[in-house]
């Protein structure tokens, strides 16, 4: 019988990835509640800064748990800097977890609110040789993380990647995703949150420095029905609608939340 691989349902979910990944019960896991009244304003943390290049765009991918663009980041071609970093990290891919309805689908909660989704921005640190190797460095990863609240008001940069969903409605299906600059999704604020965790889902290294902006930017409601057509199944496999891939908060365990802000 093989090992059912992990995923978000009872059987694979959030509470039995410990079985087979160890790190999932890490001192240092994401996401986590965040709550203002714990949050340390930090005067020396500066301004993030993303340059992206659009050419570094290559393609779109549904992989059965997420929804994914990938960037070609075989040299400083698409970096993020400044904030809580030192240096610049590659961008490698986008990708979001969301819900079974608007009311939650964010991984990170915010003074209790669940946002209808969150978009990770996944950098790594070029210092530490390739992707594989920054994963086990503790500055090798950076995660800009922005939430999405659904309503009335459909976010037209959101635009491009919904209309590729229909290309790539189940699991395994790629689609080409060329000229594209992703910072067109970042809300007008660059406000955030920062604190050291790991990968939200399997293998969960705790090689992340977050960097959560405070802002969410807005999406309507069909916007985010559009994203939850996802399916989890392959092409001629039963229909098993992809909702509901966000991992629950972990206990902080002392860690300390940093804000940009007052
Ligand atoms: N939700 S997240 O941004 O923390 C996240 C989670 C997993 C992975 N990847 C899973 C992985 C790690 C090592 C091998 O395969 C990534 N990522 O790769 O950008 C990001
Ligand atoms: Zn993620």
């Amino acid at each position: 019988m093989a090992q059912s691989v992990w995923g978000y349902d009872s059987d694979n979910g959030p509470e039995r990835w410990h079985e087979n990944y160890p790190l999932a019960k890490g001192d240092k896991q994401s996401p986590i509640e965040i709550n203002s009244k714990d949050v340390q304003h930090d005067s020396s943390l500066g301004p993030w800064h993303a340059s992206y290049d659009p050419g570094a765009a290559k393609t779109i991918l549904n992989n059965g748990r997420t929804c994914r663009v990938v960037f070609d980041d075989t040299f400083d071609r698409s970096v993020l800097r400044g904030g809580p970093l030192t240096g610049a990290y590659r961008l490698r891919q986008l990708h979001l977890h969301w819900g079974s309805s608007d009311d939650h689908g964010s991984e990170h909660v915010i003074d209790g609110v669940k946002y209808a989704a969150e978009l990770h921005m996944v950098h790594w640190n070029p210092k530490h040789g390739n992707f594989a190797g920054a994963l086990k460095q503790p500055d090798g990863v950076a995660v800009v993380g922005v939430f999405l609240k659904a309503g009335k008001t459909p976010k037209p940069e959101m635009k491009r990647i919904l209309e590729e969903i229909d290309n790539i409605k189940t699991k395994g299906k790629e689609a080409p995703f060329q000229h594209f600059d992703p910072s067109i999704l970042f809300p007008k604020s660059r406000d955030y949150w920062t604190y050291h965790g790991s990968f939200t889902t399997p293998p969960c290294e705790e090689c992340i420095t977050w960097i959560l902006l405070r802002e969410p930017i807005e999406v309507s409601s069909d916007q985010m029905a559009k994203l939850r057509s996802l399916s989890k199944n392959g092409e001629n496999e039963p229909v098993n609608p992809l909702v509901d891939n966000w991992r629950p908060p972990q206990p902080v365990k002392g860690r300390i939340v940093r804000a940009s802000f007052k």
